[in-house]
């Protein structure tokens, strides 16, 4: 299975999530800069964490138009499994490929922490290796990570099982404690916290690692 970590000016977790894929899942991962077109030879697209274009305007504002997202949009219409965390989760909303929008945590701060969160959807390509309800530790650092939508949207979002991660103690006012969402078609996944920080105990948790052993099962199985 081969993965690509895409790279904006700014990205600062693609070497953790490179790694990632390396240490946990020993298979085949590359970065690719945001300005190439060609994704045909990747099965998943990882979009990491970090400032793409400094988050001016908004986080993911101008990434958004980057030459690579039409071959996201691209690999999402083929069914390609699509990881967007945390910078990467405020690219995929404001591109659209996932509804709802990001704001300004509640309090006004950046939140640097290691937050509890509940496996609300284990029935998806990046969740299957945790049990439903499951409590999994996984850090968070973000200032823009707030998830707002309209109650018409929540309330899809609620009747499709699209919320795969809620936060146990909301640390940033999120709606719904919304920590991570799927789309309709269940191949694109946004998250705010990090599993890619998670990945063994020296980390401070291992819990992320399921999540990207999660997506290598997918793909051998499907
Ligand atoms: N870790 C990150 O991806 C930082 C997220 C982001 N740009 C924010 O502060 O909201």
């Amino acid at each position: 299975m081969r993965f690509a970590v895409i790279v904006f000016p700014g990205s600062n977790c693609d070497i953790d999530m490179y790694h990632a894929i390396e240490d946990v899942l020993k298979e085949p991962v590359d970065y690719v800069w945001h300005d190439d077109a060609d994704l045909s030879s990747y099965d998943c697209i990882l979009l990491p964490g970090g400032f793409s274009y400094g988050d001016y305007l908004r986080a993911g504002a101008i990434a958004r138009f980057s030459r690579i997202m039409q071959e996201i949009e691209k690999a999402a219409d083929q069914g390609k499994l699509i990881l967007g965390v945390c910078n990467g989760f405020q690219i995929l909303l404001e591109a659209g490929l996932l509804p709802g929008a990001m704001q300004r945590n509640e309090n006004l701060q950046f939140i640097c922490s290691t937050e509890s969160l509940i496996i609300e959807n284990n029935q998806t390509p990046f969740t299957a290796e945790y049990a439903l309800r499951e409590e999994i530790r996984i850090p968070i650092a973000h200032g823009e990570g707030n998830y707002y939508c309209d109650e018409q949207t929540l309330k899809e979002l609620q009747q499709n099982s699209q919320i795969v991660f809620r936060y146990k103690n909301n640390p940033n006012g999120s709606v719904d404690d919304i920590a991570g969402i799927i789309n309709k078609r269940g191949n694109v996944l946004g998250m705010m916290p990090h599993p890619e920080r998670a990945i063994s105990d020296l980390l401070g948790s291992p819990d992320g690692k399921k999540l990207f052993q999660s997506i290598l099962k997918y793909w051998r199985e499907r």
